[in-house]
């Protein structure tokens, strides 16, 4: 069994605001093994930036960690370590975690590249901050290296540009070189690929799939897009309201969805077969969070609520021994609801497309 790296256990975080607390992460609870590639999924606004800003050591003035602990172990300069990221002091974070055992991307790589600083040099900004002690010829094969492992071929062309003169999906690839130069246990991709076109966010999910095979890197993809994530992803989190409503391996969730929530995200995805039809989307808004919630979080937009989901919180119920859902629809009580005909035509397809 691989050795599980990240322990997030009943995180709970809120935010103070003029309008009341917004419990932004209500409970939250998974495990990320070494190698393995976990996608947070869900709209806007259900808190995945909140549930991994913790984990980076970001702490803004008006959050509130309500609860919960962050269990990262990693090796440290004395060794392996295992640590509370919500208890390790800023200097600790700042030393050795942040940016080095842990390291994170964003949509727009323009926010972490530098425009004034030739590429070249900027990746050897970044190999400094972890190797110290590197003479100018190993500093200049390492910021080769790096290049060429992002699938680059004209180094020595790219090494002497600016950022502007790349193309977004070059752009990308220079992040993700600097993020891997401290080669970091984990990477957190925060919607890397949202400003790309097509082809070229396959071809950077493609890239990080293939780091994270060779290197052995954990990754979490934050997305709200389940398309995204479909062939990259070991794992998958859905979250609504500041928890996980829905868990299991990316075959439990592409293929044998079981939370209406899920149902209406993965309608919502784009399909190669969809291109110009309109997709459904899920009717209603994300609950306030700053007001109690009671029963099911996502009832009332769920066309199959149940009386009692307007009543009580459903439990995780157990559909496989790796995959779970938070809906009252898997009560042995409840009747038999099937989900949507256009989503079971969807997977008969990508079925035949994954098994042709
Ligand atoms: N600094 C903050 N102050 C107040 N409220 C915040 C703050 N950051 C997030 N929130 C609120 O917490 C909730 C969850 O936000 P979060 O950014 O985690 O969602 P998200 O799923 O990452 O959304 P997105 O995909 O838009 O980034 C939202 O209601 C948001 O308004």
């Amino acid at each position: 069994m691989k050795e599980t790296i990240l322990k997030v256990k009943n995180l709970a975080v809120s935010y103070t605001t003029y309008r009341g607390k917004v419990k932004s992460v209500r409970g939250l609870s998974f495990k990320l093994k070494k190698g393995e590639a976990l996608a947070l999924v869900g709209e806007s606004g259900c808190g995945k930036s909140a549930s991994v800003k913790p984990i980076m050591g970001e702490h803004e003035a008006n959050q509130v960690i309500e609860s919960g602990e962050i269990i990262f172990t990693y090796d440290g300069p004395q060794g392996e370590e295992t640590v509370d990221l919500l208890k390790i002091d800023d200097q600790k974070m700042q030393q050795e975690i942040k940016g080095k055992q842990i390291a994170m991307i964003f949509q727009d790589p323009m926010t972490s590249l530098d425009p004034t600083m030739k590429i070249g040099k900027q990746i050897a900004e970044a190999i400094k901050t972890s190797s110290h002690d590197l003479s100018s010829a190993e500093l200049t094969d390492k910021v080769r290296e790096l290049i060429d492992m992002v699938g680059i071929g004209h180094i020595d062309t790219v090494m002497n540009q600016y950022p502007h003169q790349l193309s977004g999906g070059m752009r990308q690839r220079i992040v993700i070189a600097i993020a891997l130069s401290s080669d970091p246990s984990l990477l957190i991709c925060d919607e890397p690929t949202t400003a790309l076109d097509v082809t070229i966010q396959a071809r950077i999910l493609n890239l990080i799939k293939k780091l994270q095979r060779e290197r052995g890197l954990s990754v979490i993809f934050i997305t709200h897009n389940l398309g995204v994530v479909a062939n990259v992803a070991d794992r998958v989190n859905v979250m609504y309201a500041g928890k996980i409503i829905e868990t299991g391996s990316s075959e439990d969730i592409f293929f044998d969805p079981r939370h209406p929530y899920t149902w209406g995200l993965l309608s919502a995805a784009p399909d190669v077969h969809d291109n110009e039809e309109k997709l459904p989307t899920i009717n209603g808004t994300i609950p306030d969070l700053t007001k109690e919630i009671v029963g099911d979080a996502f009832a009332p937009r769920n066309p199959y609520a149940l009386e009692i989901d307007f009543k009580e919180e459903p439990p995780m119920f157990s559909v496989n021994e790796h995959h779970e859902a938070a809906t009252w629809l898997l009560d042995e009580r409840a009747p038999k609801i099937d989900m949507p005909e256009l989503l079971q035509q969807r997977i008969m397809r990508m079925r035949g497309e994954v098994y042709d």
